[in-house]
């Protein structure tokens, strides 16, 4: 070979840091790098029998797909071989050179440089291919894609570049020889590695094979997985562990799933479900693609992972797989996607994973930890399924001016209504806040539960005018509000006298007049106990929260629509104002009290005065005459 041949390139900046992490590392669960080469052994061999169902020659020469480890001690060296679609000289490069997965590049954007908890990061987020550094000081990786002649090898020690060169390789696929570093001999100990792949890998549907030669006593060739597909397996002969492992290998996670729903669904359509949710939140699940990660099989020929009509985009928590049995092998990704029967497959899908919750909802402490990480995903679904929006609501938790630190119900909403009630009222906005807004005053006092909500989800599903057993959905912060048929809580004390009417109605002049366009209207309000003041949409507008959303969405600095300034005609400063107003005080003076009162509701609002200078000036010209 000609030293031209020979490459020699720098890892992208992330890897390089990764990989420094790599081999400095003291995480305690190496192990895991055997379960990510045999997880990505195996999915190298699905994209190609994928990729042979249109081209049969790919695979012609050698069908039986599988992965093969051999260890040579005098060497010191593991190796681990598939006969799967192996990698091309610029995907080598693509793949082992830069950071390819988002899961990795999540990893890395968390990296704080205290190497202590950057190796914790390893058990949450798994690293892929890179983690064979840990036990590898070299690594060799020789591939030859399918249906090209050339072979390709890939080296490096993990430090700042690799080589890349021209290399034989008999036929297609990946071999990748770690050359142990110092005290990591038991990786060559084949009793450690049958135990490593049995834990880890015992799901793959694939043979993993110790290849014959290993110690005095592997004479020959040894198949160490149960080698089928785990989802066809009776479920009474598949262990939790096996699941877990299985859901770690198709769901790129490492924590433990929340829920495990394994069934065959018989009938008009067949096909095996085999879903987890997770115990965590996935990193990417708030992505603005909300894909969903479900891994479609026909008859056990994985088909694609990128099937958008699967799954709603409001359960893309869920992983897992789909096998079907009706679907034809050869259909294209995009014909799926038109294909009636995904839809149906799709609708039984959705269907098992919503009965399925309901069934879990019973177990109230366990339910909340899927509901904690899951509930603001789920409830995109309020919003855009429609057929769904009552099981859906069903299922969903609250919190409200009564759970405390609990959830709630809309059932247990529901069976404490006040006499007399109607609807479910609600309030959005910040969690930290809303349970102290004005708006809820008239509520408490009359002992009415309000839902707080606070994921922005809530403020677009509380708009598409549902209802929960025919009671409707209302927010307190919108529209008139009439509470004055429910009975006042026991607890509600002694009310201050309101101003006398009169008086009300002057003042309400006067601000409409020094306000302007500022408000649409000034009023009496019947939310206010004890503020002053506060504000709230029209009936007819959008609600206040989502107004403020949607124009930090768009980053405008444009008003939103005008909003209603409601007055509580039993507080102290309303009523010296109403005096005042009614004794013809000076308008100038009543225009900057109506300003203060407007400024003062938008403050408790979150939001800024309209005109700072303005209300700092008329703040200390009141000031003045009250000490002065
Ligand atoms: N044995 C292999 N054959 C073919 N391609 C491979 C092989 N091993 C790795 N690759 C390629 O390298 C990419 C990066 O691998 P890596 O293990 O870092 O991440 P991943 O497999 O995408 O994610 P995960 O490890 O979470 O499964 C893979 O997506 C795949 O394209």
């Amino acid at each position: 070979m000609t030293a031209e041949a020979i490459e020699t390139r720098g890892f992208e900046t992330e890897v390089a840091r990764l990989l420094h992490l790599m081999v400095h590392s003291v995480y305690s669960d190496k192990d895991i790098f055997l379960r990510e080469l045999i997880s990505n052994a195996s999915d190298a061999c699905d994209k190609l029998r994928y990729e042979a169902l249109t081209d049969a020659s790919l695979t012609a020469d050698d069908p039986g797909f599988r992965v093969e480890i051999a260890i040579d001690r005098a060497a010191r060296t593991l190796t681990i071989s598939d006969n799967g679609i192996g990698m091309s000289h610029d995907e080598l490069i693509a793949n082992l050179g830069t950071i390819a997965r988002s899961g990795t590049s999540a990893f890395v954007e968390q990296l704080s440089g205290d190497e202590n908890k950057d190796m914790n990061l390893i058990g949450r987020f798994g690293v892929g291919f890179y983690s064979v550094f840990m036990v590898a000081g070299r690594v060799e990786v020789v591939s030859r894609r399918a249906g090209e002649a050339q072979a390709h090898a890939w080296e490096s020690e993990g430090t700042g570049t690799y080589t890349l060169r021209p290399a034989e390789r008999a036929t297609r696929g990946t071999t990748i020889i770690l050359h142990m570093r110092e005290g990591e001999d038991e990786f060559l100990d084949p009793w450690r590695l049958k135990r490593i792949v049995k834990t880890y890998s015992d799901h793959i549907a694939l043979p993993v094979i110790l290849k014959a030669g290993a110690d005095e006593g592997q004479t020959e060739d040894e198949t160490l997985n149960a080698a089928s597909a785990l989802w066809t397996r009776p479920k009474s002969d598949i262990t939790a562990e096996q699941y877990t492992e299985f859901y770690r290998h198709v769901g790129h996670a490492v924590d433990e799933p929340w829920a495990t729903i394994h069934w065959k669904a018989e009938g008009t359509i067949e096909y095996t479900g085999l879903l987890f949710i997770p115990g965590s939140r996935p990193f990417d699940l708030f992505d603005p693609k909300r894909q969903s990660r479900l891994k479609l099989y026909v008859r056990r020929v994985f088909i694609t992972d990128d099937c958008e009509s699967l799954l709603p985009g409001y359960m893309r928590f869920v992983r897992g797989i789909v096998d079907s049995a009706d679907l034809p092998l050869n259909i294209s990704r995009e014909m799926l996607q038109e294909s009636a029967l995904t839809a149906k497959i799709r609708a039984g899908l959705v269907k098992k994973i919503l009965s399925e919750l309901e069934k879990r909802s019973a177990d109230v402490a366990a339910y909340r930890t899927f509901w904690d990480a899951f509930g603001p995903v789920l409830k995109e679904g309020l919003y855009e399924d429609f057929e769904r929006r009552e099981q859906i609501l069903k299922i969903a938790r609250f919190r409200s001016t009564k759970s405390g630190d609990d959830v709630i119900s809309l059932a247990d909403y529901v069976a404490r209504m006040r006499p007399n009630q109607t609807a479910i009222h609600f309030i959005t906005g910040d969690a930290a806040t809303i349970a102290s807004s004005p708006q809820l005053e008239a509520f408490k006092a009359r002992d009415v539960e309000v839902l707080l909500l606070s994921d922005p989800i809530d403020d677009f599903w509380t708009g598409a005018g549902l209802d929960f057993e025919g009671k409707p959905f209302q927010s307190v912060t919108r529209g008139d509000i009439d509470l004055s048929l429910i009975p006042e809580a026991e607890d509600a004390g002694e009310k201050a006298a309101e101003a006398p009417e009169a008086d009300i109605a002057t003042l309400i002049g006067a601000a409409k007049l020094a306000l302007g366009e500022a408000v649409k209207d000034v009023r009496v309000s019947k939310r206010l106990t004890d503020s002053a003041v506060c504000l709230v949409a029209d009936a007819n507008d959008m609600d206040m929260h989502l107004a403020r959303l949607m124009r930090a969405a768009k980053g405008t600095g444009a008003a939103d629509a005008p909003r209603i300034l409601e007055i509580n005609p039993r507080h102290p400063l309303v009523k010296a104002l109403a005096i005042r107003a009614a004794a013809a005080a000076s308008a100038d003076d009543l225009a900057d009290a109506a300003h203060l009162l407007l400024d003062q509701a938008r403050i408790i609002e979150g939001e800024g005065p309209q005109d700072p200078i303005a209300f700092a000036r008329r703040l200390s010209d009141m000031m003045v005459r009250a000490v002065g």
